[in-house]
């Protein structure tokens, strides 16, 4: 078994002072982030696993805080996934000497979820109904009345959702969505046994280049923000608009009347599109659309592949309540309960934590952690 414990030799003792330094300080630097609150130890390797990110566009501003803080000394080579992967290899070995170590993309995002899934307590969560004003939350109040509000065709006030932190279950089959930049559907069938069975090119980056395009947030997080606030049904035609109240008629259609029938389909209505619109407004109506798509493919496939458990994940569900919320309402009421959709706290890093075990040859067997003798 690995074992990071033992003594350090003097270099790699500086080079671990470099980085801790580093982290510390990284709070401050405008063009990453640092996820703190998700760093773990794990007892069986040894050591901690710390978590920060750079938007790609931003590679080189990435590779200068590497250089100007020497992080990159001692390194040779590096797990590595994704496009990134490829297309930044020769330009990281030219300027910080680092070689990438290349990992299957999909093989990276399954084997690093699963060692977050068998490792930290805590991982997985899902929402269920409220059962009574007693029941124990364990977070997100604030953000459940927010998410639940203008959703049309989602939860509302009344029907608020808890947080529960689940355990994990290792039975396959299950369907994994990654929602990256684009989305990515995958059946598991086995702890190395997985296929890309669809995906859909609506995803997050068509959410953050759309709300570059629509309004002035500069940042992803601003984008939840103004979602949190806007309302939909200023820009998305309701089944209600269309119809009317007639109840009889909905009724036979097996459609409520504050049900989204068209994304964005309100504005073809108006002389002026935007009059009366907000930001908040047009975010909210984005985030929905992007959302639901996702939430029916995901759910189509795991009709199609039987597997009662959706596991959703990627950057795009970063701080985002709304989408988790409305993917678990939407899961749960298109499968009549039949379906769960499951969520994880380090729902955009699994790419990065499969291609680091997998380039170190560290694989689970028997309960604990090994790594095998020779890398790749
Ligand atoms: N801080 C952020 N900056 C930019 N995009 C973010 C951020 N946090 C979450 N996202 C969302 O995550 C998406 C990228 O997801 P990610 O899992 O990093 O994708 P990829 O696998 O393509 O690298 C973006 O398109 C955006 O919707
Ligand atoms: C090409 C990708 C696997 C790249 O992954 P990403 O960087 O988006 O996480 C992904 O964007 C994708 O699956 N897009 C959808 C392609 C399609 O199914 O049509």
């Amino acid at each position: 078994m690995l074992d990071l414990s033992a003594p350090h030799d003097q270099q790699t003792a500086e080079a671990l002072d470099r980085f801790y330094d580093f982290a510390r300080r990284l709070d401050t630097h405008q063009d990453s982030i640092s996820d703190i609150k998700l760093s773990f130890y794990c007892r069986e390797l040894g050591g901690e696993f710390h978590f920060i990110s750079f938007e790609t566009r931003k590679m080189k501003n990435a590779m200068d805080l590497i250089r100007v803080n020497n992080l990159h000394m001692n390194i040779k080579n590096m797990g590595a996934t994704g496009g990134g992967a490829h297309k930044f290899a020769d330009v990281w070995e030219k300027e910080l000497g680092i070689g990438m170590f290349k990992q299957d993309e999909l093989d990276s995002l399954v084997a690093g979820m699963q060692f977050a899934l068998s490792t930290v307590v805590g991982e997985c969560y899902t929402f269920r109904p409220k059962q009574d004003s007693t029941t124990e939350q364990t977070t997100e109040k604030a953000e459940s009345a927010n998410a639940s509000s203008h959703t049309g065709s989602g939860p509302n006030e009344s029907e608020q959702e808890s947080r529960d932190s689940i355990s994990y279950s290792s039975a396959y089959p299950y369907m994994l969505v990654t929602i990256g930049t684009g989305v990515s559907v995958l059946r598991v069938d086995g702890p190395r046994q997985h296929e890309r069975v669809s995906g859909s090119t609506i995803g997050g980056g068509t959410f953050w280049g759309l709300m570059r395009l629509l309004t002035d947030v500069e940042s992803f997080h601003d984008s939840m923000k103004l979602a949190e606030k806007g309302d939909l049904s200023k820009v998305d035609m309701m089944v209600g608009d269309i119809y009317g109240d007639n109840s009889e008629a909905l009724e036979k259609l097996g459609l409520a009347a504050n049900i989204v029938a068209s994304s964005f389909g309100k504005l073809v209505s108006k002389d002026d599109p935007s009059k009366g619109l907000t930001q908040e407004d047009l975010a909210r109506a984005l985030l929905s659309l992007v959302t639901n798509n996702i939430g029916q493919v995901a759910y189509l496939n795991a009709k199609l592949h039987n597997t009662p458990r959706i596991y959703f994940v990627g950057s795009f569900l970063r701080e985002n309540m709304i989408s988790q919320r409305r993917l678990s309402y939407a899961i749960d009421y298109w499968s009549k309960g039949e379906m769960e959709a499951l969520f994880l706290e380090h729902e955009g890093y699994f790419g990065a934590l499969g291609a680091f075990l997998m380039s170190q040859n560290i694989e689970k067997r028997n309960g604990g952690f090994y790594q095998w003798e020779t890398n790749p």
